[in-house]
C-alpha cells in the first residue's frame, strides 16, 4: 500500500502545487488522480517515486517512508510510463524494453528474452522489436512504454496520462489492454489524467484532485458518478453523469423479446416474408447484418441495401449499453446478442428505463437524495 500523509509541494518560487494531501493508495488495485490541468497531478505522482521530494509530509510504502530509501533503487521498484512513450531514440525496441532489467544486472540474452515475452503481452508482434521507436505508430510506442514499465516486474506501476497522445480509438484500445493486463498482474498502479471518462473506466478508486492539489473526493468511479461530494466535482465529472452512472448497473433484467429475422441470402425471394415493421437481417450464423423496413421491402434485395444497425447489447451487459442499443437502433429496438454475437431477441428503451427507475427507488431514498 501507497500511504501520502500530508503532503505538501511548493516549487521555488512559491507555487504550492499540493497542499496537505492525505491519501491511501490501495495494493493491487488502479487508483486515477484526476483533475484539471495544473491541480498537482504529476506533482503527486512524482513525489511516490521521489522525482519530486516533498516540502513537508510523508510518502510510505509498505508502511517504509520512502525518504529512507535510496532514490535511484525505488525508482526501479517501480514502473513509470508518460505520455510520451519516453523511449530512447538510437535504442531498438527491444533493448528499451530491457533498459531496467539490464540495470538490475540482468544478463543481456535474458533482458531480451523477456522483453520479446513482454511484447506480446502488450500485444504487438515479434517482430517490431527490432525497430527503433520512431518507426511505429504512436498507440505502439504507449505499448512498447507500458512493456518496458513491466519489465522488472514492479509492484508498483506510475502511469502519467500514458494514453492522452493518442487518437480516441488507439486509446479505447490501450484501455481495455491495461484492464485485461491488470486482471492477471494485479499491480498497485497510480494513473493520472484529466479525463473523467478514462478515469471512471480505469478506476477502482478515483482521487479528484482541485488546483492547489486540494482533494475534493477520493471514491469509487460509481460513486463520483452517483454523488459527487461538491459542486466542483460535480462540474469537473460534467454533464451525462446520470447516463454514465447506467455504466456500473448491470443489466441482467432487461427482458428479451423475440424479434422477427430474415438471412441475407434470402433478401432477394419476393417469396421471404416480412411481416413486420422492421425485420432484422442475419447471416447463415444468425448474426445481425441491418434492418429491413417493411415500407421498403421491395428495395431491399442484398446486403449492400440494409438500413445498418445500432450498438448490440450482449446479456450480462451494462444498462448503458442495453439502452444504447435500444436508442441507437433504427427500429427501437436494440439488438440483444449471445457471446458468439448470435441473435437472441431485442430489447425496448421504456422497459430499461423502468428498470433503471425501479433500481433508484430500491437504491433507497435518503441514499438518492445525497446523490442530486
Ligand atoms: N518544476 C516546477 N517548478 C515550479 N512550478 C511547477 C513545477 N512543476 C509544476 N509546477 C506548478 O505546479 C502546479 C501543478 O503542476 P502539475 O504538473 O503537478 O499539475 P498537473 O495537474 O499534472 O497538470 P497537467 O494536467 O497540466 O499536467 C502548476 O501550477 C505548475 O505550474
Amino acid at each position: 500500500m501507497i500511504e501520502l500523509r500530508g503532503v505538501t509541494k511548493t516549487y521555488p518560487g512559491g507555487q504550492t502545487a499540493v497542499n496537505n494531501l492525505s491519501l491511501d493508495i490501495d495494493r493491487g488495485a488502479i487508483t486515477v488522480l484526476v483533475g484539471p490541468s495544473g491541480c498537482g497531478k504529476t506533482t503527486t505522482m512524482r513525489m511516490i517515486n521521489r522525482m519530486v521530494e516533498p516540502t513537508s509530509g510523508a510518502v510510505l510504502v509498505d508502511g517504509e517512508d520512502i525518504a529512507d530509501r535510496k532514490a535511484s533503487d525505488l525508482r526501479r521498484s517501480m514502473g513509470y510510463v508518460m505520455q510520451s512513450s519516453g523511449l530512447m531514440p538510437h535504442r531498438t525496441v527491444l533493448d528499451n524494453i530491457a533498459t531496467v532489467p539490464r540495470l538490475n544486472g540482468v544478463p543481456r540474452k535474458d533482458a531480451r528474452t523477456r522483453a520479446s515475452e513482454l511484447l506480446e503481452v502488450v500485444g504487438l508482434a515479434p517482430d517490431l522489436g527490432r525497430r527503433y521507436p520512431a518507426q511505429l505508430s504512436g498507440g505502439q510506442q504507449q505499448r512498447v512504454g507500458v512493456a518496458r514499465a513491466l519489465a522488472a516486474d514492479p509492484p508498483i506501476l506510475l502511469m502519467d496520462e500514458p494514453f492522452s497522445a493518442v487518437d480516441p480509438v488507439v486509446r479505447q484500445e490501450l484501455q481495455e489492454e491495461l484492464l485485461r493486463l491488470q486482471r492477471d498482474m494485479a499491480k498497485t498502479i497510480v494513473f493520472v489524467t484529466h479525463d473523467i471518462d478514462e478515469a471512471t473506466i480505469l478506476g477502482d478508486k478515483v482521487a479528484v484532485l482541485n488546483i492547489g492539489g486540494v482533494l475534493a473526493q477520493y471514491a469509487t468511479p460509481e460513486e463520483i458518478l452517483r454523488a459527487p461530494a461538491s459542486d466542483f466535482v460535480a462540474g469537473f465529472v460534467g454533464r451525462d453523469r446520470g447516463f454514465r452512472h447506467l455504466s456500473f448497473q448491470e443489466g441482467e433484467g432487461v427482458r428479451i423479446h423475440s424479434i422477427q429475422t430474415i438471412e441475407v441470402d434470402r433478401l432477394g425471394d419476393p417469396d421471404a416474408a416480412v411481416t413486420s415493421p422492421w425485420t432484422l437481417a442475419v447471416d447463415a450464423g444468425g448474426r445481425p447484418q441491418g434492418w429491413v423496413p417493411q415500407n421498403r421491402r421491395s428495395a431491399i434485395r442484398s446486403a449492400g441495401d440494409l438500413v445498418p444497425g445500432g450498438s448490440l447489447y450482449r446479456r450480462g451487459d451494462t444498462l448503458r449499453r442495453a439502452l444504447d442499443a435500444a436508442l441507437s437502433a433504427p427500429s427501437g429496438l436494440g439488438v440483444a446478442v449471445d457471446d458468439e454475437g448470435r441473435v437472441v431477441g431485442s430489447v425496448r428503451a421504456g422497459e430499461i428505463l423502468e428498470l433503471i427507475e425501479d433500481a433508484r427507488v430500491s437504491r433507497g431514498r435518503a441514499n438518492y437524495n445525497t446523490a442530486v
